[in-house]
């Protein structure tokens, strides 16, 4: 075995015996999912909430790892918080946000790495909807980062019976995979809505794969990663899943709700809705062709209804699938 594999076999196995003090920023379903998985570990958890109030200096100035599960919005204000902060010098981040900020296209890793350019940064993606994971149905999912060891420490502390965490070099690509495939479960939910049969649904997902691939790989992303957990996997369950609240605006909008009436009902957060506006912001700046996500754009903004978003997509020019 190489010597670095056999470091990194043995660091797992003993995870469990080197219990770290976390704290979890966002009690929402994702944060106290999360929070759950670290705690049957062993490790020694605290969640905070927006409704807590300011972070306490002691509680933070002891964290071995600090796990954002804040939607997009919360994002900044909680970095701009942690900052003003005492922290241990060998403190991880981990990100679970699958957003995109509305004014600079950065992903959630890219904000804390800025604001934090010697520490360890780790996203944690996957097809992991909350609510099969409270259920302990198994899952799994990918720690991303450059720094090995970090992600590996990450993987330690959430990696469980029924939650298998894989680790990857590709930061970037496993963030962009769980944040992207938001805008094709909204498109997802629409097919389903119009009840326009599976073969529909897998041309779907697979066209749409392929410009998440496209867009991804312009931002310095790899294609592999795009075919693993975060990309391809969080596809599959979120465009197949009622339980997905990006499927599940899709779905209505395909009965003729309107966006905000959705909105208001929803349990919790669609990011796919900001991600869209960001995507094609960024697709129309750099010249991308990403033809489902500019129905997805158009519909959301109410400009075509949900069958004439069908139309575009399968009145366009014909052309080699490989292009
Ligand atoms: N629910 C799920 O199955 C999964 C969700 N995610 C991602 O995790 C993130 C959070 O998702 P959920 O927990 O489901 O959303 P949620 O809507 O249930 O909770 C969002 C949380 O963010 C907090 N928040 C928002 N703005 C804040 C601010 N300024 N300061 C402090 N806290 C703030 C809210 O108070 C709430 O606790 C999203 O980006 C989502 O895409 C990722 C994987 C699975
Ligand atoms: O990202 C998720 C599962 O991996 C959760 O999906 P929704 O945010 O659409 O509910």
């Amino acid at each position: 075995m190489h010597p670095k594999s056999q470091s990194l076999a043995s660091d797992r196995q003993h995870s469990t015996q080197n219990p770290k003090s976390v704290v979890v920023l966002g009690a929402g379903a994702w944060g106290t999912t999360l929070a759950s998985l670290a705690a049957a570990n062993g490790h020694r958890v605290q969640v905070r909430s927006r409704r807590d109030g300011a972070i306490s200096p002691s509680e933070i100035e002891r964290a071995d790892v600090v796990v954002s599960a804040v939607s997009m919005q919360g994002v900044a204000t909680v970095v701009r918080e942690i900052q003003t902060l005492p922290l241990l010098p060998a403190t991880i981040f981990v990100t679970a946000t699958k957003g995109l900020d509305p004014v600079t296209t950065l992903t959630p890793a890219q904000i804390w790495q800025a604001a934090f350019p010697d520490r360890s940064v780790v996203v944690l993606c996957g097809p992991n909807l909350a609510k099969e994971i409270q259920q302990g149905l198994p899952a799994a999912t990918v720690a991303g980062s450059t720094d090995d060891n970090a992600a590996v420490a990450v993987q330690a502390v959430f990696s469980s019976p029924q939650f298998r965490v894989y680790t990857n070099s590709d930061p970037l690509g496993v963030e962009l995979g769980g944040t992207l495939k938001n805008v094709m479960a909204i498109a997802a939910g629409v097919c389903d809505g119009l009840h326009l049969g599976t073969n529909a649904k897998a041309a779907l997902v697979t066209r749409g794969l392929t410009e998440i691939i496209r867009i991804g790989n312009s931002w310095g992303a790899k294609t592999e990663t795009f075919y693993g957990l975060s990309g391809l996997g969080d596809l599959l369950a979120t465009c197949n899943s009622p339980l997905s609240r990006n499927y599940q605006v899709g779905y209505q909008l395909a009965q003729g709700k309107t966006l905000s009436a959705i909105l208001a009902h929803l349990e919790g957060t669609a990011e796919g809705v900001n991600t869209t506006q960001v995507l094609m912001q960024r697709a129309r700046q750099q010249d991308i062709y990403m033809p489902i996500t500019a129905e997805v754009y158009r519909l959301l903004q109410a400009e075509i209804t949900p069958k004439q978003a069908l139309e575009a997509l399968m009145l366009r020019d014909l052309k080699s699938e490989l292009l």
